[in-house]
């Protein structure tokens, strides 16, 4: 819905792991829309890309394996990058989410969204420290608590973006660029 909302065309996402999200993506941007997807490890693309594929929306994707920061960062490079962006989904790692931000406040154009993911952190950023576990499943709980109370607070007070959390599934935050 959001994407149909703001028109998406030209899009981004950064944490890709089967293509869940971005099969979401592809079937929601117009025929001749694009999507800049990223992610570390291309296996895991390819036990979603037989579903892409029978989708019909393969040829919408870009997909890059890679660290997302530099894959940002070069696009940056041209200036013709600027503010071309409709719409970004970030899913991937927490600690590099207001590097993101920095990033795809260039990238996007005024108007356009970002949604980050599990800005809730499973519902731990509403409670107290010490009733949060540190280690939950290999996850470190806390330490990624951390990351997103920050990343929280940031976008709080950022004049650049309008935002609203939305609490589905382990929240979103969606930040619409004003200027
Ligand atoms: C939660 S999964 C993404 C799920 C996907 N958006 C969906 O909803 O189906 C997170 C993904 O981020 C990727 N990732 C983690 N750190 C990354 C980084 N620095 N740059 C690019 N991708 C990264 C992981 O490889 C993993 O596939």
């Amino acid at each position: 819905m959001l994407l149909k909302l703001v028109n998406a065309k030209k899009t981004i996402e950064i944490g890709v792991f089967t293509g869940y999200s971005l099969l979401l993506t592809a079937l929601s941007i117009p025929n001749d829309g694009k999507i800049i997807a990223i992610d570390v490890d291309r296996k895991n693309y390819e036990i979603g890309l037989p579903i892409i594929r029978r989708a019909g929306v393969e040829h919408k994707i870009n997909f890059i394996e890679s660290q997302a920061l530099p894959v940002l960062d070069k696009l940056l490079e041209d200036h013709e990058n600027e503010g071309s962006l409709d719409f970004a989904f970030v899913d991937a790692d927490k600690g590099n989410y207001k590097n993101y931000h920095e990033r795809l406040m260039k990238l996007l154009k005024v108007g356009g969204v970002v949604v980050y993911d599990n800005t809730l952190w499973y519902g731990t950023v509403a409670l107290p420290e010490d009733l949060v576990e540190e280690l939950v499943d290999g996850v470190h709980m806390k330490e990624m608590r951390k990351h997103i109370m920050q990343l929280n607070k940031y976008l709080a007070t950022d004049s650049r973006v309008q935002i609203c959390v939305a609490p589905l599934g382990d929240g979103i935050t969606i930040c619409r660029r004003i200027y």
